[in-house]
């Protein structure tokens, strides 16, 4: 705990690591060899957060690393966000990125990394300082990378049981004129086997956007239990990787947000005057 307290405390520093471009040219060389020419950023003491969440697809990764984004004044940069921009501009790339999204693959590891960059770049040019970033890395390799640009203060992995993955997806809605996120499914999952039983309240849209709600291409049953399994493939593995470099906090959702944000705010030395304060400043 005392390492996540003297990371927060580091939050309120300002200063902009720049490896964007060394990530760029880190795909197009093997991880290893990329990890060795590439000096390392460390220099905790001068700069905001850099913190990772992982996670399985329905988590909430997206809910939280927006909510800490908010609460730390750093970006929240979601890699899935990324391909969806890329996908609906029509660009080159969408009618590749199209099918393998909606099978529930996962895309290269050079595309990811070009849209990344990309996204840090133009980050870096607004002044922007730190990040938190959701749905990056997902493979050893997208790790490695990252691991010989930068270094990461902090990998937090949510955990959900995984019928209430399943339920979580397939509730997900978004309103196609704000671009806010609601939730229509209501989860009770009994306790079994010695584990706690787990509820989750909906998050109804409003008035306003419940006519205009959309629903993901890739979030019906099928695709999702495809994205489950490539998740435990690919990206479970990542879990070690960051347990083994002492990065890991392991958090176990207990309920919907109202139950979930202050315990995961405590285990993360945060509060909420916290809050009120990076709004102000
Ligand atoms: N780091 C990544 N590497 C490869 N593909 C990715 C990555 N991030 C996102 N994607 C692609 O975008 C899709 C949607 O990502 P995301 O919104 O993070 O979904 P999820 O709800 O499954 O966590 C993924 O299924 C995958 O095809």
């Amino acid at each position: 705990m005392a390492a996540v307290t003297r990371l927060v405390k580091h939050s309120r520093l300002s200063a902009v690591p720049s490896f964007w471009k060394a990530m760029t040219t880190a795909t197009a060389s093997s991880s290893a060899s990329a990890s060795a020419s590439l000096s390392s950023r460390s220099d905790l003491s001068s700069r905001s957060v850099q913190w990772v969440f992982l996670g399985c697809p329905g988590v909430g990764k997206g809910t939280y690393a927006s909510r800490l984004s908010h609460l730390l004044g750093v970006p929240h940069i979601a890699t899935g966000d990324l391909v969806r921009h890329e996908l609906s501009s029509n660009g080159p790339l969408s009618h590749q990125l199209a099918e393998i999204v909606n099978q529930g693959k996962l895309v290269s590891d050079e595309i990811i990394i070009s849209l990344l960059s990309k996204r840090l770049e133009a980050g870096e040019a607004r002044g922007e300082s730190g990040f938190i970033l959701d749905g990056f890395p997902r493979t050893i390799r997208q790790a490695e990378i990252l691991d010989g640009v930068t270094d990461i203060d902090l990998v937090v992995n949510l955990k959900l049981p995984e019928q209430a993955l399943i339920e979580k997806c397939l509730g997900r809605r978004i309103c196609g004129q704000c671009g806010k996120n609601f939730n229509v499914a209501s989860i009770n999952i009994e306790g079994e086997n010695g584990m706690p039983g787990i509820s989750m309240a909906p998050l109804m849209p409003p008035s306003q956007c419940a006519s205009k709600l959309i629903t993901r291409a890739d979030d019906t049953e099928a695709v999702v239990k495809e994205r489950l399994l490539v998740y435990s493939e690919k990206s479970q593995p990542l879990e070690e990787f960051y347990r083994n470099r002492g990065k890991l906090l392991e958090f176990d959702l207990p309920g919907g947000i109202p139950e979930s944000w202050p315990k995961l705010l405590e285990v993360l030395n945060l509060d909420e005057h916290e809050e009120k304060l990076s709004a102000a400043a």
